[in-house]
């Protein structure tokens, strides 16, 4: 389990996590959802130590994540930030690597079962062919899904998305996702996922955490937290919250809640 307690984050005089509390269970999936701005990379990044906190703490299994090694950390917990950067020259194969290093560079290079997981990783991306190909030869889309599979690879037991969809199209949105649940559902692990798309959230999350003003307003199993009266609360949005076919939906009332303009 990871554990937020009175976190406080400043950017300079500007508060932006304001005393938040939270408890993330082990081996579940937690959508992350807010208005832009409302804190929610700021939480992953204080999360992963990158940013420091005025007051609060974090821990992972009751462990302070202030002790916790940076090797340590690379192991236990992967992290990926809303934007990616890597030299234009790496090709794919070689970002892949990279993320067993934490792993194996005190072993002496990856083992056959770190190259096994390299495969599996660009396979599960579709990317299993591209291996070869510079990161600057591959679209957007192709891109995200290169990092994720960096991600995989780095096989840790705690996995934070910084909204991980971005980018993707329709089949790759739901077939991310999917892995995602797999994730929890198939190896135990526990994911913090922020997402923009609630009905994502309903399809693939256990859980759903709702920030604003620099507080959990709302969090919980998603039936009970994505309701039409939170929606509106914490994005000031008229939605309507259904059940098609067994499938929770949250549609916003457009001609209603939102300036239409001829
Ligand atoms: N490096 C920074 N320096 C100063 N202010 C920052 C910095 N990063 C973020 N902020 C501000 O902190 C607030 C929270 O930003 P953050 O990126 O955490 O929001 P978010 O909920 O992830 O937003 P979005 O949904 O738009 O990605 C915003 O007001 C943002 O302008």
């Amino acid at each position: 389990m990871l554990s937020v307690h009175d976190l406080v984050v400043h950017y300079g005089n500007t508060p932006v996590l304001t005393g938040l509390t939270q408890r993330f269970a082990r081996g579940r999936v937690t959508a992350l959802v807010g208005p832009n701005g409302c804190g929610k990379s700021t939480l992953l990044r204080a999360i992963m130590g990158f940013l420091p906190a005025a007051r609060g703490e974090v821990r992972l299994e009751g462990q302070p994540m202030r002790g916790i090694g940076r090797r340590e950390l690379a192991r236990r917990v992967a992290y990926l930030p809303q934007e990616c950067h890597c030299p234009d020259y790496m090709t794919l194969g070689e970002l892949i690597e990279l993320s067993g290093y934490a792993r194996y560079s005190l072993a002496g290079g990856p083992s056959d079962r770190d190259r096994a997981l390299f495969r599996q990783s660009l396979e599960i991306v579709g990317l299993a062919d591209r291996a070869g190909s510079q990161m600057n030869t591959l679209s957007g889309g192709q891109r995200q899904r290169a990092w994720i599979a960096m991600m995989l690879a780095q096989d840790t037991e705690m996995v934070l998305l910084d909204e991980p969809v971005n980018h993707l199209d329709m089949k790759y949105q739901y077939a991310v996702m999917g892995l995602i649940r797999t994730l929890s559902l198939r190896h135990g692990k526990t994911v913090i996922v922020v997402l923009h798309d609630l009905n994502l959230a309903t399809a693939f999350t256990d859980d759903v955490v709702m920030l604003a003003d620099g507080q959990v307003q709302a969090a919980g199993p998603v039936g009970e937290i994505i309701t039409a009266a939170n929606v509106e609360r914490v994005f000031g949005i008229v939605t309507d919250v259904f059940t098609r076919d067994g499938r929770l939906m949250c549609l916003p009332r457009l001609i209603d809640s939102l300036p239409v303009t001829a």
